[in-house]
């Protein structure tokens, strides 16, 4: 199996609304993610690529329109935005138009990862 990955950037506002009042994250606060996509063949095309990494340019202007400098609980019209959701919603988003897609990783802070491989 050949797997490539392609990382993006964001920064966003969250506020975990439904966690206890005195617990951090309940409190509006941001984050700079990252997003690490996942792609996955056991196969290569004509070209040697699983996927041409530059097909993932939709992806980065779907992050640059509709997440970066954004407020998540908007964006997600709920308030459980956590990296697992984000993972999700990235996963599904790119397997839809990339059916290759074999996981999404979402960081919020240098020590922290969120997967979501089914
Ligand atoms: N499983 C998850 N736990 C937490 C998430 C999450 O998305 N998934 N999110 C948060 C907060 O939004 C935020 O990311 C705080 O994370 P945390 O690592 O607790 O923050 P700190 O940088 O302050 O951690 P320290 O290492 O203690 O300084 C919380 N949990
Ligand atoms: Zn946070």
């Amino acid at each position: 199996m050949y797997r490539i990955t392609k990382e993006f950037h964001f920064s966003a506002s969250h506020q975990l609304s439904h966690l206890p009042a005195d617990h951090q994250c309940a409190r509006l606060h941001g984050h700079n993610y990252i997003v690490v996509v996942e792609l996955a063949s056991a196969e290569l095309n004509s070209d040697g690529f699983v996927r041409d990494y530059h097909e993932l340019a939709p992806l980065k202007r779907y992050i640059d329109d509709e997440f970066d400098h954004r407020h998540l609980n908007e964006v997600l019209g709920h308030d459980k935005v956590t990296s697992e959701y984000l993972a999700k919603h990235f996963y599904e988003w790119c397997k839809e138009r990339l059916p290759e897609t074999s996981s999404v990783k979402v960081s919020e802070t240098p020590k922290t990862w969120a997967e979501y491989r089914p």
